[in-house]
C-alpha cells in the first residue's frame, strides 16, 4: 500500500450515504481539497475548512437559509427579477432575437442573489435584451476563478504548471478585481446607515461573534459562486430537457396557469402547490447533479458496512484512504434508478395522486447528504419554482433555427469538466411569447 493511502471509487448509494454521515467526524476533505478551496472560494468557508472552523462558517451562512429569509428576502427579490426577466424576454421577441438561455439563467442567479442577500442591484439583467452583450467584472472574474479551480482538481502540479504557462497569474489578478469588489461592497453597506439593515450582509456585520473580516469576504465570495453557478446551471439544464421533452412544459405551465397571482409571483409559503414544478427540479438535479463528481479522506479506520440484499460483504477502510465517487454515474445507475435511469422523466418524483415524492438518500444524493448537506437545497428549489412558475405561462421555447452571422448555432450541451455541471456551449434558443387568445386558451384569465 502507498504511503498516502489507497485510492477506492465506490459506486453504491448505500456506502455514500455511510460516508456523508461521517462527515467531518470520520471523513475529511483532506488537505489537497482544502488547499484548492483555500485559493477559491477561501480558506473560511464550509467548504475550504475543517472541524471549529466548519462548523463556525456554516453557522454564520445560517440565517440565509432561514424560512424568514425565504419569505422577507428571497420572495421580495423574485417580485423584482422575474418581471424584468419577462421584460426581457418580451424585448427578444419584439426585437426577433435569440437568446442564450445559458448566460440569461446565470444573470437572473446571480440577480436574485445579489438583490436578496446584499440588496444590490448589478445591472447584469435589464429589461431589455442590450444588457446580455454585457458583463459584470464580478461574474467574469467568478467565471476564472471557478474553471482554472476545477481543472486543478486533475492536475496535482497546477502550482508549477500554472507558473509556466501563466494560468496562476490569470487567476491572482481575477482574484484580486474579486476581492477588491466584495469589499467595495462590504464597505458600501458599513458606510450606509440609512440603508436597509436587514439583509444578510449588514445582519452579518453587526454581529460581535463575527469579527475577521476575512470570513465575511470568504462566506461571500462562496454565496457568490455558489449562488449563482449551481442556480445557472439547474435552470439551464432544465430548458435543454424541457425543450426535448415539452410536455412536461406543458404540465408546468398548467401547473402555473393555476396558481398564477396577478399582483406577486410565486411566493416561498405556496412552493408544495407545485409538485410537477418541484418534480422538474428534483430531475433536473439527478440528471446533473450539482457537483459530479467528489472524494473524501478517511481520517480514521473503518468498514463500509455489508449490503447483504446484493451479497456484498463489508469493505476494510484504512485510515489515509482516499474514497471517490460520483454523483453523476451513480444517479443514473440503472441498478438504482431502473431501465429509464438515463431518461429524464420527472414521473418518477410524483406519486399515483400527482403528489412530489422528494427522493431522499441514499439513492438521490444531488445535494449531499449528512452534515455537509447542501444548506441552499430549498432556496434553489424556491427560486427555480418561482422562475418557471412566472415565464412558462407568457412564453414558449425552441432550439434557435438559424445561424447568426458569426456563426454560432443551437449546439447540444455536453456537461464540461468543472467542479459543478456546467454546460459545454451557450443554449441559443428562439422564444415566442403568446398572444392574448393563446393565454385565454392556457387559462388566464381575459
Ligand atoms: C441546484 C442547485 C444546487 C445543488 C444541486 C447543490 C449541491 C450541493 C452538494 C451536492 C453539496 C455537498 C458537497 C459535498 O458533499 O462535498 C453542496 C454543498 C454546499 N452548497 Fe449547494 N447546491 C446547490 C445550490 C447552492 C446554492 C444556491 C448555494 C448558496 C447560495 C449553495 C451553497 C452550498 C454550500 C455553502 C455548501 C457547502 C456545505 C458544507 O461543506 O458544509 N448551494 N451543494
Amino acid at each position: 500500500m502507498p504511503p498516502w493511502g489507497r485510492v477506492i471509487l465506490i459506486n453504491r448509494p448505500e456506502w455514500l450515504e455511510y460516508i456523508k454521515q461521517g462527515d467531518v467526524q470520520r471523513y475529511s476533505r483532506g488537505p489537497i481539497a482544502v488547499a484548492l478551496f483555500t485559493e477559491f472560494p477561501g480558506r473560511n468557508t464550509p467548504v475550504g475548512s475543517e472541524g471549529a472552523e466548519w462548523r463556525f462558517a456554516r453557522r454564520t451562512m445560517a440565517p440565509i437559509f432561514t424560512v424568514k429569509s425565504f419569505t422577507n428576502h428571497v420572495s421580495s427579490a423574485m417580485n423584482e427579477i422575474v418581471p424584468l426577466t419577462r421584460e426581457l424576454l418580451s424585448d427578444a421577441c419584439q426585437k426577433g432575437v435569440p437568446v442564450d438561455w445559458n448566460d440569461l439563467s446565470g444573470r437572473i442567479a446571480f440577480s436574485i442573489f445579489c438583490k436578496s442577500a446584499l440588496d444590490l442591484d448589478t445591472n447584469v439583467l435589464r429589461g431589455d435584451t442590450s444588457c446580455l452583450s454585457c458583463s459584470h467584472p464580478l461574474l467574469d472574474a467568478i467565471n476564472v476563478l471557478n474553471r482554472v479551480s476545477s481543472s486543478r482538481i486533475l492536475n496535482p502540479l497546477w502550482r508549477w504548471t500554472e507558473k509556466i504557462n501563466g494560468v496562476s497569474k490569470k487567476f491572482n489578478a481575477a482574484r484580486e478585481q474579486m476581492w477588491r469588489l466584495v469589499d467595495t461592497v462590504i464597505e458600501e453597506q458599513k458606510r450606509m446607515p440609512t440603508k436597509s439593515q436587514d439583509n444578510y450582509l449588514a445582519n452579518m456585520l453587526n454581529d460581535p461573534e463575527i469579527t475577521n473580516p476575512l470570513l465575511v469576504r470568504d462566506v461571500l465570495v462562496t454565496l457568490l459562486f455558489a449562488g449563482r453557478d449551481n442556480t445557472q446551471n439547474a435552470l439551464a439544464w432544465a430548458l435543454y430537457a424541457l425543450m426535448n421533452n415539452p410536455k412536461w412544459i406543458t404540465r408546468m405551465r398548467e401547473e402555473a396557469v393555476a396558481y398564477a397571482n396577478n399582483d406577486h409571483e410565486v411566493e416561498y409559503h405556496d412552493l408544495a402547490k407545485y409538485p410537477i414544478h418541484l418534480a422538474v427540479f428534483y430531475e433536473v438535479v439527478r440528471l446533473w447533479p450539482g457537483l459530479p463528481k467528489n472524494f473524501r479522506l478517511a481520517m480514521f479506520d473503518d468498514e463500509l458496512p455489508a449490503i447483504p440484499h446484493i451479497g456484498q460483504p463489508a469493505v476494510r477502510i484504512d485510515k489515509g484512504d482516499y474514497i471517490f465517487w460520483s454523483d453523476y454515474v451513480m444517479m443514473r445507475d440503472e441498478a438504482t434508478w431502473g431501465p429509464t435511469s438515463n431518461d429524464f422523466d420527472p414521473g418518477r418524483h410524483l406519486d399515483r395522486e400527482g403528489n412530489f415524492v422528494k427522493p431522499a438518500p441514499p439513492n438521490f444524493i444531488g445535494f449531499g447528504a449528512g452534515p455537509r448537506l447542501c444548506p441552499a437545497a430549498q432556496l434553489v428549489a424556491y427560486e427555480f419554482v418561482a422562475c418557471w412558475a412566472g415565464i412558462l405561462p407568457y412564453f414558449d421555447f425552441s432550439p434557435m433555427k438559424n445561424v447568426l452571422p458569426d456563426g454560432t448555432r443551437y449546439q447540444e450541451p455536453r456537461l464540461i469538466e468543472a467542479f459543478t455541471p456546467s454546460l459545454s456551449c451557450p443554449l441559443m434558443v428562439d422564444v415566442r411569447k403568446f398572444n392574448d387568445d393563446e393565454r385565454t386558451k392556457l387559462g388566464f384569465a381575459a
